[in-house]
């Protein structure tokens, strides 16, 4: 479902030119869970933004379930991020002064969801993500880290996307909370087939993955099967 083709981004910068992403190529079929690693600066945030339609390729294709976004003129990518893709945060960016369930049912009212029917698909996805209900109304900044993760997950999962990119979504959490929200990433990509790609640092969610590229200065350096 998703295939990236001889993907390149450079930027110029005043005397030479940078290619943090330099000849990228990759396939996941539906339902994996998939990590991209490497070290500080090898590109993997770079990478996930191109992903995500955040910032377009310099060259190369991204083809998600055949539609290549790399070809989409700007007025269809809004609409590509907002269906599409579910993304999650390592700082969750929630909206901290409304409540668990306001945050997950804004990306439906962006998508024209009737109001009725975004309170029960919020509470559906909270319960999901086993948040309990005496937390659905609570303001996200009274949440744990924990919690507000479960939310920003939630949220991801709003207007069921094809695609889950989720960029350090355990890198502010403690151990114990972490390895919560990677089984709650993994159950929701074998039980829902839900793709899920995340990038990381934690080898800890890495070992959990089906499949992970490894990223050098640029270009995938390794690859492991699960
Ligand atoms: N807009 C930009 N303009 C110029 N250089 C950039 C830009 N975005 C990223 N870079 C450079 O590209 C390289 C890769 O950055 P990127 O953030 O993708 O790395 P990363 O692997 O995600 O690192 P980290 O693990 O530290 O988040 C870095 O050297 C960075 O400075």
């Amino acid at each position: 479902m998703l295939e990236v083709k001889d993907v390149v981004k450079s930027f110029k910068t005043d005397d030479h030119t940078i290619k943090p992403v330099n000849g990228v190529s990759f396939s996941l079929e539906q339902g994996t869970f998939a990590a991209i690693l490497g070290k500080s600066g090898s590109g993997k945030s770079t990478l996930l933004s191109l992903l995500g339609a955040l910032d377009k390729a310099t060259s190369g294709d991204v083809l998600v379930d055949g539609v290549n976004i790399s070809a989409l003129p700007d007025s269809k990518l809004t609409a590509y991020r907002r269906d599409d893709i579910g993304f999650v945060f390592q700082q969750y960016n929630l909206i901290p002064n409304l409540s668990a369930k306001e945050n997950v049912m804004l990306p439906m009212e962006f998508a024209g969801l009737p109001r009725a029917k975004r309170s029960v698909r919020a509470a559906q996805l909270l319960n999901q993500v086993e948040l309990t209900e005496d937390m659905h109304n609570r303001k996200a900044n009274k949440l744990s880290g924990g919690q507000q993760q479960r939310v920003s997950i939630a949220r991801a999962l709003a207007n069921n996307p094809k695609l889950i990119l989720a960029d350090e979504p355990t890198g502010n959490l403690d151990d114990e909370t972490g390895e919560l929200i990677i089984e709650l990433l993994r159950s929701l990509c074998h039980e829902k087939n839900t793709t899920i790609l995340v990038v990381t640092h934690d080898q800890a969610l890495a070992r959990k993955t089906d499949r992970r590229f490894r990223l050098a200065r640029g270009k995938i350096s390794e690859i492991t099967h699960h």
